[in-house]
């Protein structure tokens, strides 16, 4: 699972006000673009990442202690070895010394095309999650450094997206509008997620009232009802009772070979082999390799031998 799988949005309990701040690209390229449902197979989805950096800013009571502690290291740098890595690197901004960031992503890029099955891998804190959430629209860009083309849906948090105060039926509801369906659609969608999340009578009570596994099944069922060109997912899926799990690989299955293009964030390698014809492998921010899925993971398998 992913450390943080209901944060419904930019800000993390534990780091309040924390923003994502983008840094800007260091060779200018295209603007963002962001043309949901534009993209046929024929158009052709693309992902495109130009130089993404991007920081999370700290305002918290003990950044006294660990401004001490970055300015220590700063005159007496340890050699990190690469098992001993967690989380980006933390350090003060230059740009501001009364705040300290965490660099999440550093300088990364890379083009995904139609047919392409990406699996990002790292360790805790490598910057899995936060690639999705950028290539997702969660956390938005500088323009230029994130161009997504095509139909995205997001398997991210089970909260976005979601009123948590509505019911479960009129999140289905507002989700059909703002997709731009006609009431008939709307009526074969609410069917269609009735049947799958199977949350009887709690379909007609607020989300707020639902179990995160509930939750789950909600934001599964809906987010998997209409096929995109584009698939984002984190590993939260895996979640759920295990009756539930057998019958969301199904329909995954379904959605991914119906996808253009899948990102996927896990641990589970096995899932990754089953799944992607090419592995990104994160390292504190930054990308270790790039390929095709059997190399990069025979290499990762390597490193965690001998680390
Ligand atoms: N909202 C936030 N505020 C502050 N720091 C954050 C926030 N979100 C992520 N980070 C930091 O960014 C870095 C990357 O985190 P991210 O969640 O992307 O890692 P991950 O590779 O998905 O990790 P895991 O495998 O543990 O889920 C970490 O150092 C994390 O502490």
């Amino acid at each position: 699972m992913s450390s943080h799988p209901s944060a419904p949005d930019v800000t993390r309990p534990d780091a309040p006000g924390s923003k994502p701040q983008a840094s800007p690209p260091a060779a200018p390229n295209a603007s963002l673009e962001r043309a949901g449902g534009a993209a046929s197979r024929q158009d052709g989805a693309l992902i495109r990442v130009n130089h993404l950096t991007l920081d999370f800013p700290i305002f918290h009571g003990g950044a006294r202690s660990l401004k001490k502690t970055l300015f220590r290291r700063a005159r007496a740098p340890l050699a990190k070895t690469r098992a001993a890595r967690t989380g980006g690197e933390v350090e003060i901004d230059p740009n501001d010394t009364g705040v300290v960031r965490v660099r999440a992503l550093v300088d990364v890029s890379f083009t995904i095309r139609p047919g392409e099955r990406i699996g990002l891998i790292g360790h805790n804190g490598a910057g899995k999650s936060t690639l999705l959430r950028a290539l997702g629209g969660i956390y938005e860009a500088v323009p230029g450094m994130v161009t997504v083309k095509g139909s995205v849906e997001t398997l991210i948090d089970t909260n976005s997206g979601m009123n948590r105060e509505l019911t479960g039926r009129e999140n289905i509801q507002l989700q059909a509008r703002h997709k731009g369906l006609r009431t008939a659609q709307l009526r074969q969608l609410e069917k269609d997620v009735e049947a799958f999340a199977q949350l009887g009578e709690f379909l007609d009570l607020p989300v707020r009232l639902y179990s995160s596994g509930m939750a789950i099944r909600l934001g599964f069922a809906l987010a998997t009802a209409i096929a995109p060109n584009i698939l984002l997912m984190d590993e939260w899926f895996m979640a759920g009772d295990a009756k539930f799990q057998d019958k969301a690989k199904d329909r995954l299955s379904a959605v991914v070979e119906g996808a253009d293009i899948l990102v996927i964030t896990s641990h589970a390698l096995n899932v990754l082999e089953t799944w992607c014809t090419r592995i990104i492998w994160l390292e504190s921010g930054r990308i270790r390799m790039d390929g095709p899925t059997t190399a990069v993971l025979d290499a990762y398998r390597a490193e965690m031998e001998t680390s």
